[in-house]
């Protein structure tokens, strides 16, 4: 995060959270309502600090009727969507439908995708292509495994994700894009890279969007990070001067806590 001269942020800061397969729609809403409440009653400047969920996709529907509505702040998207536009993709949805639902924004290849689902390069960069194609910015998740990083091959294996996930983009749409490191070995084990870890990795894929698209354009992506974030080791991460955002898991789960760490900058001195 670097603060320009007139007090305000380089690039906006991104708080997002990742519900991942949890709250129903019912339990979406009810989340939902608590943290724009918290977050209005701290009189949370969403013009500095942009705040985003990303539920579950049968919360969409409900979570775009609530922000209409109560004409909030806090913007969303989904957390996957098919490479493909429409057609016999049984299961899979569109970045039309997310589109059409409001969504601002898609997580592409999260760890959890890569892993489980076994979604490789090749159709992540068709997916970060489909986001595009239907108005939805990516999000697109890199990061390494334990293994990589005892072996130290952590920068070349983050960097190699990247490369293959941008492929083919216009340096338009590079800018657009939000790139979020989330080393695996950090996502849900209470394991917290160090912000300076978080800052080497930003740097580093600051470094190589640059050389592919130019330094205009990397300076525009904002880079998140990602694993066991919490309201108490937010700020300190946020201090370093590229990271611009969190992509939060477990803790955005309660209202309190990820209004805390959307707040990040009410910890700064503490950090
Ligand atoms: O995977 C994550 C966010 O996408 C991180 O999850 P945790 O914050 O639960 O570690």
């Amino acid at each position: 995060m670097t603060i320009s001269a007139n007090g305000y942020f380089v690039r906006k800061p991104f708080i997002a959270g990742n519900w991942k397969m949890n709250m129903d729609h019912v339990q979406g809403i009810t989340l939902l309502q608590k943290l724009a409440w918290t977050l209005s009653d701290a009189k949370h400047d969403y013009s500095r600090v942009e705040v985003a969920v990303f539920p579950p996709f049968t919360d969409l529907r409900g979570v775009q009727t609530l922000v209409q509505g109560d004409e909030l702040d806090v913007v969303y998207g989904g957390q996957d969507l098919s490479q493909f536009d429409s057609g016999a993709y049984t299961g899979d949805i569109s970045g039309q439908f997310l589109n059409k639902l409001g969504c601002a924004y898609v997580l592409v290849g999260h760890s959890e995708r890569r892993t489980i689902h076994h979604e490789d390069d090749l159709i992540l960069n068709a997916k970060v292509k489909a986001a595009f194609r239907h108005g939805v910015t990516p999000v697109l998740c890199v990061g390494e495994g334990l293994e990589v990083r005892q072996a130290g091959t952590h920068v070349k294996h983050t960097l190699a994700q990247l490369r293959a996930g941008v492929e083919g983009l216009s340096a338009e749409q590079a800018g657009e894009l939000v790139v979020a490191y989330e080393p695996v070995w950090a996502i849900g084990t209470g394991e917290v890279a160090g912000p300076e870890d978080a800052q080497e990795m930003c740097a580093a894929i600051r470094a190589e969007l640059a050389s592919l698209f130019g330094d205009a354009v990397a300076a525009k992506t904002r880079l998140l990070y990602g694993g066991s974030v919490k309201a108490n080791n937010a700020a300190a991460i946020m201090v370093e001067g590229d990271v611009d955002g969190l992509l939060v898991g477990g803790a955005s789960l309660d209202a309190a806590e990820f209004a805390n760490i959307v707040r990040f900058e009410s910890h700064l001195s503490a950090a």
